[in-house]
């Protein structure tokens, strides 16, 4: 049963409490339900994904940017890219950051999940093992309008009977991207590949996204569906903050299956819930370490400074948090026709009838996924942080609206780290998110590396008579290295704050199966766990430590 608050949830003993409702949590809930022998509670700050319009159609993402269904955080000032707050966005809404996010699908590549394998010491992180739970978790599904995608994708690498829908988007190939693709034929060094979420994505493909018959597919509505809100061993309390874990009886060893919630309204109204097995957090890589933080889980020094009680010096938490960061500056003046604006309503109007036309897709159509050449300059400064060589330095996202086009410039293998640390041990103040973009020099080199792979790109014949001229900076000058900094933002793919590394470390936050180090009774299963940034957008990675992670509970009772 559904709970739009916390003073309606009745007093109940529940076998599992999972804290966040956003991508990770709906798969944990949805699954251990699966056996009627266990009870869980499921807490979602945020209020319920069903009946907004906004959620539900794609091409409407725009209108969810920075709203209700958003924590909207802002990072500190960042000092080596002119002092600028960014903008962050977490979803706040059951459904999580996939109710909200860009619906890109990419797994990552083979490679990372090996690294993944080896940090942990754990061979079910290799991509060998993850495999059947990135199908678990998918249904392929062909686009809405019937398109040809014979060719555009390997049947043989999908999952076809899971939860989240993915698709190609409706729109047959346009003039640019006929362009895209006919310069793999023509230049050297940018192959086709055939699907992206093969695990060796190296090349152009055709972008892949969580979407089915021409919605959104979430973790809300592919994990929690009717039928799995009607279970009677599963309750769900939305608009309801977990404000700590507690420690639960008096036993020598750390035991911490109680919850402390609040209404997400504020106040000072706390009730607690103890699960009789465990507690699994999954409140994202923001908010998990904040949780453990203000239950005094975390660095020591730092709980001190802010009078909390360390129950657990874990000084990894909230650490090391890499971003994927976005960069404008690879576009090119060039001399097509911008398309007409949208006419909003007449496309919600066959969205409405058919759940077809342009709100059934985003912007985003083409990928080259790149890695910095082997004789490239960058060499002679730094080592190489890929995984291997199967993955991908560069996501290169085309862009064209017809007067410009060119690619923004995604780095995958972020040298720079940020982190998360409690302001105050108020629950409901935001905490202090440093992005630490280009902290780390290797970041901006990469970056002009990147725009160097787009320039020859679009030096191809296939742009002889499209592209004009430059429209950004020439890579190695001034200028270029000034606009990064000025333009330089998120792709929200924060990841690490509470990453798993081998029994017995002393560094990391959670052991290979999740339980928090030195701790019974609970575990953290979100992106915060993962202990190397993976060459993909990260929701999928989510929903594959998630579906893995379920069957390492159930396994475990
Ligand atoms: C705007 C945006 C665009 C993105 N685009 C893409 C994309 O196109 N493709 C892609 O792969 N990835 C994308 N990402 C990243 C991806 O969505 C996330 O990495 C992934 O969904 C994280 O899953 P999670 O379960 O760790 O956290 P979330 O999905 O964020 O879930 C955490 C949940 O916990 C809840 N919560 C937090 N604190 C508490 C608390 N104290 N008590 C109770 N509940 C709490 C939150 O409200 C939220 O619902 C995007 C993210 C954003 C925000």
């Amino acid at each position: 049963k559904v709970y739009n608050s916390l003073s309606d949830l009745p007093n109940r003993q529940y076998d599992f409490i999972v804290v966040g409702g956003g991508t990770a949590g709906p798969v944990i809930a949805s699954r251990l339900t699966e056996n009627a022998r266990f009870t869980v509670l499921l807490v979602e700050a945020g209020p319920d994904n069903e009946g907004v319009l906004a959620i539900q159609v794609p091409g409407l993402q725009n209108e969810i940017d920075y709203s209700k269904y958003d924590w909207g955080y802002n990072s500190v000032p960042q000092a080596a890219a002119g002092n600028r707050t960014i903008k962050m966005a977490r979803g706040h809404v059951l459904g999580g950051s996939s109710s909200i996010n860009g619906m890109v699908y990419t797994r990552g590549s083979a490679d990372d999940y090996d690294q993944w394998a080896k940090l942990t010491g754990d061979s079910g992180w290799s991509w060998k093992s993850i495999l059947p739970y990135a199908k678990k978790n998918e249904r392929w599904t062909p686009p809405p309008g019937g398109r040809n995608i014979t060719g555009l994708y390997d049947p043989k690498v999908h999952g076809y009977e899971g939860n989240t829908r993915v698709s190609l988007r409706q729109t047959p190939a346009e003039p640019f991207d006929v362009k895209l693709f006919q310069t793999t034929k023509d230049l050297p060094g940018f192959p086709f590949s055939l699907d992206p979420n093969s695990g060796h994505a190296i090349g152009l493909s055709w972008n892949q996204n969580a979407i089915g018959n021409g919605e959104r597919s979430s973790a809300a509505t592919a994990y929690l569906t009717t039928a799995v809100r009607a279970r009677k061993n599963l309750d769900i309390v939305l608009n309801t903050q977990a404000t700590r874990v507690l420690k639960t009886g008096s036993s020598k060893n750390t035991e911490i299956r109680t919850v402390e919630l609040a209404p997400r309204s504020g106040g000072t109204t706390r009730k607690t819930f103890t699960a009789s097995k465990e507690v699994i957090l999954s409140a994202g890589a923001i908010n998990s370490p904040q949780i453990l933080m203000l239950s005094g889980i975390g660095d020591r020094k730092q709980l001190n400074a802010l009078g909390i009680k360390t129950i657990v010096d874990l000084p990894s938490v909230g650490k090391d948090m890499p971003d994927h960061s976005v960069n404008f500056v690879s576009f090119f003046s060039a001399n097509g026709t911008p398309a007409p604006p949208l006419d909003r309503a007449a496309a919600l109007a066959e969205w409405t009838a058919n759940r077809t036309g342009p709100l059934t897709e985003d912007f985003r159509m083409n990928t080259l996924w790149a890695r910095i050449p082997d004789n490239a300059t960058i060499w002679q400064n730094h080592t190489d942080p890929s995984s291997g060589k199967n993955a991908p330095h560069l996501e290169l996202y085309f862009a064209n609206t017809g007067d410009t086009a060119g690619a923004v410039i995604i780095l995958v293998t972020p040298k720079s780290r940020g982190s998360v640390s409690l302001a105050s041990t108020n629950p409901f103040d935001h905490p202090i998110i440093d992005l630490g973009y280009l902290t780390h020099p290797f970041d901006l080199e990469a970056i002009r590396e990147g725009a160097r792979i787009l320039r020859r790109f679009f030096s191809g014949p296939a742009w002889a008579d499209y592209i004009v001229g430059p429209a950004s900076p020439e890579p190695s000058s001034p200028e270029f290295d000034a606009a990064v900094k000025s333009t330089i933002s998120t792709t929200f793919h924060y990841v690490g704050t509470t990453a798993m590394s081998k029994k017995g470390a002393k560094t990391g936050v959670v052991d290979p199966d999740l339980k928090v180090k030195g701790v019974k009774g609970l575990r953290v299963v979100d992106a915060g766990v993962i202990p190397f940034i993976p060459t993909a957008h990260t929701m999928a990675p989510t929903y594959i430590i998630a579906e893995r992670a379920a069957d390492l509970i159930k396994s475990a009772w």
